[in-house]
């Protein structure tokens, strides 16, 4: 079955940042709360369906993290379990998409890769105290 596109976010913020970086090409110059994003196409876990699926730009050394942290919420995003059920995935940073294969850490890999997120965008810190949801955080390593 050949996809020329993928779902848009059903919010209507996320779905116009998602159509912005489709237009120019590059996550470039697009932020929350002053922080810069990157932009993952995941598949999802019960449809199969290709998702657009923006997320904060967590990055060490070539290596990404994601968190599921939904401003807080008592529950994981949806697409927690996208991730889950197909943990191979593209993410596009500026103008250049790469396949990476996400884990989810936890011990002092997660606390490590917690403090990185937290640099790169505070609120995430302010979303943990929220909830007693222990917010998942997956490291992406390049295929
Ligand atoms: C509303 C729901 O959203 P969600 O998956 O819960 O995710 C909520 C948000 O996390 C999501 O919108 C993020 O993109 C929001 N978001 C961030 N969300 C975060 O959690 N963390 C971030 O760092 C983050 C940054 C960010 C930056 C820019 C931006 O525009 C948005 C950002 C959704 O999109 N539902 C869709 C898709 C549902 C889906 O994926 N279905 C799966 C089944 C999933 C299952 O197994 O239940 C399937 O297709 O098979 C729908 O109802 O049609």
């Amino acid at each position: 079955m050949v996809e020329n596109t993928a779902e848009f976010s059903p919010t209507p913020w996320v779905q116009d940042q998602t159509k912005q970086i489709l237009e120019t090409g590059t996550t470039e110059g697009l932020q929350v709360l002053g922080s810069p994003i990157v932009l993952l196409t995941l598949r999802g876990a019960k449809s199969g369906r290709l998702r657009y699926t923006p997320v904060m730009r967590v990055e060490h050394e070539g290596r990404y993290a994601v968190v599921a942290s939904k401003g807080g919420a008592e529950e994981h995003p949806v697409w927690y379990h996208n991730i889950k059920a197909h943990p191979e995935f593209t993410l596009q940073d500026g103008t250049v998409t790469k396949e990476y294969a996400a884990r989810e850490v936890d011990g002092e890999e997660r606390a490590q890769w917690w403090e990185r997120a937290v640099a790169a965008f505070p609120s995430y810190a302010e979303y943990q105290t929220k909830t007693d949801r222990q917010i998942p955080v997956f490291v992406l390593d390049p295929k």
